[in-house]
């Protein structure tokens, strides 16, 4: 071999590095299999997998190559790689690519699944995320993302849409303990719930009620369940939902999936009628269990008992010298027969034992004899220290586009003097611009401090747009008005020559006076959400020209 050949792989190769790899992977599917000589990720139904798992696979893939013969035949009987064409183990290495379930196989025995969610994500990240978490629960994963459903008939704007976008939540309880540690600072927070039994007596009245009321009386299943409906309430209401037309709508029993324990819909009322805009579930252990069955992997929580368990058992044991010579190749079936047994049965055996002898039969009805000699029964004591169980899942789940429609039409009126004057009164923290600056002219004398107001917004963290047409002032605050935009600060000849500016209020058309800086103050305060409007009039003296700009 020629010295001056270079070693590319600048690692050598470390087998047990790799299967440690193989043995990740499982965060994520359950195996691949090679199609046509290409690997396939078998992911769980509509699964996403990360990109990340990407390159894994990648790794996994090119590495594959390190392994021949024999080797190769026990790696992949271990980790579940098969040929799918002939449901063999490979047993020789080959040129592997790699491929998506999600998309369709090179055979098309993989049809494409897009998500109708976005919870599969967080599933298949549970593991990491407790990891991340020390192990412990509570602990929540958030996402938005965008998800598709193949609706019949799409229709009614952005309400039924076949791809839209969904912010959810997981949120991981304790199964035996779902109270909220937070759920003290929204106990007294009011919802219009319509609870399952008003609609089965064929009523849609609403009962406004405190939700730590709803928690106690059993009409919310649980505390947590409780603490993100009042959460989803306050978040609505904080957009510009208007709380008139807001409901929580229990789900019946049999509109319930059948593992939920309660699910409840934020609805909002609209032109369509009242629309499903979040729904919000206790879906039990169902997601985590499922994912766990289909992959092989525990998804469970791992905990330390303060008190150890102690437990008794009756156990069986088969005297290895002398069970094995008796019965020869049925050993395995006796042992499969008394490994079955519930401790009643076991009870029974040991008593018939104490007797002399016992009898078991096997499926196919032959009868075998056991002795004292050869099984004993005895009563052991078992220690458990550490309890394992699958979390819960509460999930919140946003329909964005629903929601921001809902809030178009909850926002958007008409000045009474003028119907063709709209006003869209979206919240400061949702309207995009959040401060119009309009100076009265376009003479240069006024740039210097247009650029000093933006400035200041800025550095103040807001955003805030110039409007320097050439249409009169009031026009500019009508187009701005039907924008959503909150706030206009105007710079007029007194700006120039005093430093004073007002500030507008979009709804009332209300004017405040005052010093630039002072202002700024103000309407940074207002747009923070830290002060309303009947606060800053306190502050600041009312501008009274304001017919004569309007
Ligand atoms: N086709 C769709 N278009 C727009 N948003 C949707 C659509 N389907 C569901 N959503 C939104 O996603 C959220 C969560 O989805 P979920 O599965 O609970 O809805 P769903 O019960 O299927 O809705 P619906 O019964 O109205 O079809 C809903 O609250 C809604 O805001």
């Amino acid at each position: 071999m020629a010295n001056n050949q270079v070693n590319k792989t600048a690692r050598p190769f470390d087998k047990s590095r790799f299967e440690a790899l193989l043995n990740r992977r499982f965060f994520y599917a359950p195996a691949f299999e090679i199609y046509g000589g290409r690997a396939i990720l078998r992911t769980t139904s509509r699964t996403a997998v990360p990109d990340e798992v990407v390159v894994e696979y990648e790794t996994i893939l090119a590495q594959l190559d390190n392994y021949s013969g024999p080797e190769l035949g026990e790696l992949c009987r271990k980790y579940d790689i098969r040929n799918p064409d002939t449901d063999n183990e490979v047993s020789e290495p080959q040129q592997f690519n790699l491929m998506f379930a999600s998309s369709i196989g090179p055979t098309g025995q993989h049809p494409g699944f897009l998500r109708p969610e976005t919870a599969q994500g967080h599933f298949l990240n549970f593991s990491r995320l407790l990891e991340f978490n020390d192990g412990r629960i509570p602990f929540a994963s958030a996402q938005i993302g965008r998800s598709f459903r193949n609706e019949i008939s799409p229709r009614a704007g952005l309400l039924r849409v076949r791809e839209f976008t969904m912010a959810e939540i997981e949120h991981y309880v304790d199964p035996e303990d779902k109270r909220h540690e937070r759920f003290s600072e929204v106990r007294d927070v009011e919802l219009d719930l319509l609870d399952r039994h008003t609609q089965t007596a064929g009523s849609t009245k609403v009962t406004r009620m405190k939700i730590g009321d709803a928690v106690d009386k059993d009409i919310v299943a649980n505390e947590t369940l409780g603490y993100f409906l009042a959460r989803i309430h306050q978040f609505l209401l904080k957009i510009g939902i208007d709380r008139t037309r807001l409901r929580f709508r229990q789900h019946m029993a049999n509109e319930m999936a059948h593992y939920a324990m309660d699910c409840w819909d934020a609805e909002i009322q609209n032109s369509y009628g009242w629309t499903e805009c979040v729904g919000c579930a206790d879906r039990a252990a169902y997601d985590l269990s499922v994912h766990s069955a289909k992959t092989g992997h525990p998804l469970v929580v791992r905990q330390a008992l303060k008190e150890p368990i102690i437990t008794e058992k009756l156990v069986a044991e088969f005297n290895k010298k002398t069970f094995g010579k008796t019965f020869g190749k049925d050993s395995a079936v006796i042992q499969n027969i008394v490994g079955g047994m519930d401790q009643a049965l076991l009870a029974k055996l040991q008593g018939e034992l104490a007797q002399g002898s016992t009898t078991v039969t096997s499926s196919d009805g032959r009868e075998f004899k056991l002795t004292p000699d050869l099984l004993t029964i005895e009563k052991k004591t078992f220690k458990q220290s550490i309890r394992e169980f699958t979390p819960n899942v509460i999930e919140p789940s946003f329909g964005l586009g629903r929601i921001l429609y809902a809030l178009l039409e909850h926002s958007f009126w008409s000045r009474e003097q003028d119907v063709e004057r709209g006003v869209l009164s979206l919240p400061a923290v949702v309207a995009p611009t959040k401060v119009l600056i309009v100076p009265l002219s376009a003479k240069p004398e006024f740039d210097p401090l247009v650029k000093e107001v933006s400035a200041k917004l800025r550095k103040a963290g807001i955003f805030s747009r110039v409007d320097d047409s050439n249409t009169s002032i009031g026009k500019r605050y009508a187009r701005n008005d039907e924008l959503g935009t909150p706030y206009g600060l105007t710079l007029d000849f007194a700006s120039v020559a005093k430093r004073t500016m007002t500030l507008r209020e979009r709804d009332t058309t209300g004017q405040l006076i005052g010093d630039i800086d002072e202002v700024i103050g103000v309407v940074t305060e207002l747009v923070n959400g830290t002060i309303d409007w009947a606060e800053a009039c306190l502050r600041l003296p009312a501008y009274d020209s304001v017919q004569s700009v309007e």
